[in-house]
């Protein structure tokens, strides 16, 4: 305890504490830190050093495995992205929010499975990353591994024209005895020569289209876009080597961030954007939309940050119930048992950040008693932001699996009432278990759909609501995101949240002496889902304002953003993000009802004006007729 003095203040340690100390539970993957590192070292050159030949030589040996051996041409695209895409936590603990965790070690195992790439016998990979290692991969089917990596180009680039003159040399002394077949195998040849001479040409052309101004453009032969077509017209980047997408990356962002003085005057902003949107696509594994989605939040190199703290698993933060316990005694006893930790940071006096645990984390007598809750260190933020008092009425509105309640029921010290509501009855069962591990006593659970709340019960002296959502900002925890969201999944989504942030404020009781609060919270970091969601609440009832969050972190929320207007008070609202926090992305939005009476929306009133006058228009002709 006590012996980090390095960070970043209010949130668990930052990364860079972390890689150093070398503690943690937030292992670093082979791509996190190092593979920035590692490309930095290689990119100045790198782009000059491979080889145009080999590298299209590449792509036609790897075809030629995935003719003969479609398993094998398969799992060898797969290991490639292996390499690239982050080596999964291993996790120490398995909460009962857990299922999740479970899926990540069983996935871990399925990533070692692919990653031969990543294993002992790899070659020094730095100076020509994952290319180089598919040489490899190819040239130990011929028994040719104990080439070096230059020697691996010149010998790949060397193959095919040995093979062509030994062709050659045959067919010369063949030609005697058979002209016929001769001109034939010559056309063949021929032909194969122009095949690869335009996939070369192909090749130039799409790279001389983003020659970077520090790439020297003296230089030719700098082939690293190896973009083809599928069978099924699909764009194929499977063979190109990450490191150099990375190092491109890196290339296009300082040129974007210094852009006067390094573009290419042929280029323009546009085309650099365009260039780097798809690299990253590619490099960090999402969908095109999702990656354009997420990228417009930050400034370009912010951008890069938030991209690489995803590939980063975020520190293991457990919550002491004081409902049962005292932090203090809690460290002391998970402390007797091996397990290294502190406290997550000066603005939570309940978190503990675990670093290593020789026990897991979710399994030791003090977790199965109820002294704590695995719980993200950005899922204490609403909670301490609605501050709920002893003896209140309160609704968790989207309740399940309970982290939340059961922090509320803490802070209330089983006092009052907590309704735990959830509509999905599956994960309500793990609610429910966790109100009785954590020796909950004032909640009642309710299995209604959030929307109908005014309808059902009101007058609450604060509401929750931790709206359901894209995820967005907990991406290191659940990659699929990065590929499954669609536009409809936000329209869907976003359409949700609005009813449900409608029925939050109706639920809640203006005139409550304690309260008349309502936060509304989302672990995503899409402006749509936060700041749009808040805006229309206070445009549909005006008879809220946003109010301080009391959180004293935390990035303002936007007031504007790609040509939308939100109202200014906006900026009372919280942005959290793994790259500044070192938490999961997330938003926290406090409000204060005003009044219980609705006051009538601006376009409810043009709608009644509209009205009057149509009905008084009307009234003119009938009595004219
Ligand atoms: C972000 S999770 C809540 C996490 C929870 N607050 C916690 O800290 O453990 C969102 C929850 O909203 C629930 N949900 C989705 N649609 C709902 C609706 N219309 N009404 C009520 N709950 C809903 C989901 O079942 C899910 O459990």
């Amino acid at each position: 305890m006590g012996r980090r003095a390095n960070k970043k203040q209010g949130a668990p340690l930052d990364l860079d504490t972390e890689r150093r100390t070398g503690k943690n539970v937030t292992k670093q993957t082979k791509f996190g830190g190092s593979r920035g590192n590692k490309s930095k070292t290689g990119n100045e050159k790198k782009t000059r050093e491979i080889p145009t030949a080999p590298a299209v030589s590449q792509i036609e040996l790897i075809r030629k495995r995935q003719q003969n051996d479609p398993h094998q041409g398969g799992a060898m695209a797969k290991k490639v992205r292996t390499k690239a895409a982050p080596k999964k936590p291993t996790v120490v603990d398995s909460s009962s929010e857990g299922e999740g965790e479970e899926e990540e070690e069983e996935e871990e195992e399925g990533s070692e499975e692919v990653s031969e790439l990543d294993s002992d016998a790899e070659p020094e990979p730095v100076e020509r990353g994952s290319a180089t290692m598919l040489w490899d991969d190819v040239a130990s089917d011929d028994n040719n591994s104990d080439l070096h990596d230059d020697e691996f180009s010149e010998a790949a680039e060397t193959d095919d024209d040995d093979e062509e003159e030994a062709e050659d040399a045959n067919s010369e002394s063949d030609s005697d005895d058979d002209s016929d077949l001769d001109i034939e195998e010559k056309s063949r040849r021929l032909e194969r020569r122009q095949a690869r001479d335009a996939e070369l040409a192909q090749a130039e052309l799409e790279d001389s289209q983003f020659q970077t101004n520090i790439v020297d453009e003296d230089e030719e032969g700098d082939k690293h876009l190896l973009v083809q077509e599928d069978e099924d017209g699909n764009q194929e980047e499977l063979a190109e080597d990450l490191s150099v997408v990375f190092g491109r990356i890196q290339e296009v962002v300082q040129i974007l961030t210094h852009f006067k003085e390094r573009r290419d005057p042929n280029l323009a902003r546009a085309d650099y954007l365009k260039r780097l949107l798809k690299d990253m696509a590619l490099y960090y594994g999402y969908s095109q939309f999702m990656m354009d989605k997420l990228f417009e939040l930050f400034p370009v190199a912010e951008a890069v940050e938030f991209f690489e703290a995803n590939e980063v698993p975020r520190p293991v933060v457990i919550r002491a119930n004081t409902l049962k316990t005292r932090r203090r005694d809690l460290a002391q006893a998970l402390i007797t048992r091996g397990v290294n930790l502190e406290p997550v940071g000066k603005w939570s006096k309940v978190g503990l950040q675990v670093f290593e645990s020789p026990v897991p984390v979710g399994a030791t007598p003090e977790y199965l008693a109820g002294h704590y809750m695995i719980q993200a260190a950005s899922s204490f933020l609403p909670v301490m932001s609605l501050a709920p008092r002893e003896n209140e009425k309160n609704l968790d509105m989207c309740a399940a699996p309970g982290g939340k309640t059961t922090y509320m029921a803490a802070l209330m010290k089983n006092t009052g009432l907590v309704v735990a509501n959830d509509a999905n009855k599956d994960r309500e069962r793990a609610l429910v278990a966790n109100l009785h591990r954590m020796g909950v006593r004032n909640s009642v659970v309710t299995n209604y759909d959030g929307r109908k709340f005014p309808q059902i019960m009101g007058n609450f002296d604060r509401v929750l609501l931790d709206a359901p959502c894209s995820g967005t900002g907990v991406i290191s925890k659940d990659p699929a995101v990065k590929v499954s969201k669609t536009t409809q999944d936000f329209v869907m989504l976003t359409h949700l949240q609005k009813e449900l942030v409608i029925a939050a404020i109706d639920s809640t009781n203006a005139n409550s002496k304690t309260g008349g609060y309502v936060v509304y919270s989302t672990c995503s970091v899409t402006v749509d889902e936060n700041e749009a969601i808040v805006d229309y609440a206070l445009r549909m009832r005006p008879n809220v304002k946003l109010v301080e969050t009391g959180l004293d972190f935390g990035k303002p929320g936007m007031t504007s953003f790609i040509g939308k207007q939100f109202q200014p008070s906006l900026s009372l609202t919280r942005r959290y993000y793994p790259h500044t926090h070192n938490m999961d992305g997330f938003y926290v939005a406090k409000f204060k009802k005003m009044s219980n009476v609705i006051p009538k929306t601006i376009k409810e009133k043009r709608r009644e004006e509209n009205a009057k006058e149509n009905a008084k228009e009307n009234s003119k002709g009938k009595s004219k007729a």
